[in-house]
């Protein structure tokens, strides 16, 4: 059995760290186990230019305590006005990587996000000859589609399509959650690959109903059945290079997710690779850990891997039931419960 695990230190490629006092709350959680993370730009306003963003990556170096390195990944946030001329400002920034589509209305701060890819035609072919990878909430916001099949729509409406125009364009494909997109993922071109999070690797839809409606396990793309769990489980340990790690960690305030109409996302940050060795561990993968957390994520970028390392230890640890953040706290996953691997 093994007890100990050493890897290269990580990277997240979808992270939301939210901003001021929310942000310094939750930045070390992240900080103390990634190298990197892909930071959302999902703020109120959003993030929509390269000044926004620099200005934004600002901030987020600042709440950074001392003695912990990170570097946040920035992503502009796709409109439709977004201009060929706000591409070519990100690159040049030197701190932007990527840029996120959001159709609009589909999760947490999106209503300024995309109503027609064919708007952003500019944009997209921009990017397609900049290199800057295009990063995509995979789901319609049709209200009449079945919002378990969203994700398998948007992939025949949109994703299709958006490659057969962009042929060039690098793709990730957000938070996959169904088999049939990692089928279509493993199936696609080199250009296209997608991340998957701890907690759709860990739990099926089941989850959200243990007992009782549970708000902390409703997060965007929703939980599905247990057959895409499997298949999101066989993508993550394939040793396919294009499946590689992205948290999603969305932090709430607990008051915002207990409520009436409470909001999506759930706050894993606390213990993500901890979460992740679970769910390779499960499936007798451990070695594939690596490859997944560490390598593949950097190479579609065309990011150098890190070269420091971190190490994890079997040791069951409890996660508290809150952590503090902002004027409120946030329930982090598996509160009050046991976590088998521990971050030394
Ligand atoms: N995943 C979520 O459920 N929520 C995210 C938004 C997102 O990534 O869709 C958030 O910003 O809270
Ligand atoms: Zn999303
Ligand atoms: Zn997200």
């Amino acid at each position: 059995m093994i007890t100990e695990l050493t890897l290269t230190r990580p990277d997240d490629w979808h992270l939301h760290l939210r901003d001021g006092d929310g942000l310094k709350a939750v930045l070390p959680d992240t900080a103390k186990q990634f190298a990197r993370a892909i930071v959302m730009p999902n703020l109120r306003p959003p993030v929509t230019t390269a000044a926004s963003a620099l200005a934004y990556y600002q901030r987020i170096k600042q709440a950074l305590p001392a003695g912990l390195t990170f570097e946040p990944l920035m992503t502009l946030y796709l409109t439709d006005n977004t201009s060929a001329q706000e591409i070519v400002a990100a690159r040049a920034s030197g701190v932007v990587h990527a840029v996120k589509l959001y159709p609009a209305g589909a999760t947490t701060n999106s209503d300024s996000g995309v109503t027609s890819l064919h708007k952003c035609a500019g944009a997209l072919a921009e990017m397609e000859k900049q290199g800057m990878p295009l990063l995509i909430h995979g789901e319609v916001t049709d209200g009449e589609v079945d919002v378990f099949d969203r994700e398998k729509v948007f992939i025949e409406r949109h994703l299709q399509p958006l490659l057969k125009d962009f042929p060039g364009l690098k793709v990730v494909f957000e938070h996959i959650t169904t088999q049939d997109a990692a089928t279509f993922v493993a199936a696609g071109p080199a250009n296209l690959a997608a991340t998957i999070t701890a907690h759709h690797l860990l739990m099926n839809r089941n989850a959200m109903f243990t007992g009782g409606i549970r708000p902390h396990h409703y997060c965007l793309p929703v939980l599905k059945r247990e057959t895409h769990r499997l298949a999101l489980v066989q993508a993550a340990i394939s040793g396919s290079g294009k499946f590689f790690l992205g948290t999603d960690s969305a932090p709430h305030p607990k008051s915002a997710k207990e409520a009436s109409c409470g909001c999506a996302g759930m706050y894993t940050a606390h213990a993500a690779i901890e979460l992740y060795a679970e769910a390779f561990e499960e499936a007798g993968a451990l070695d594939r850990l690596q490859g997944f957390a560490s390598e593949f994520g950097a190479d579609f970028y065309g990011l150098p891997r890190n070269r420091e390392q971190i190490t994890l230890r079997k040791a069951a640890w409890q996660v508290p039931e809150t952590i503090p953040f902002a004027d409120d706290v946030l329930v982090p996953l598996r509160a009050g419960q046991t976590i088998a691997w521990k971050l030394v």
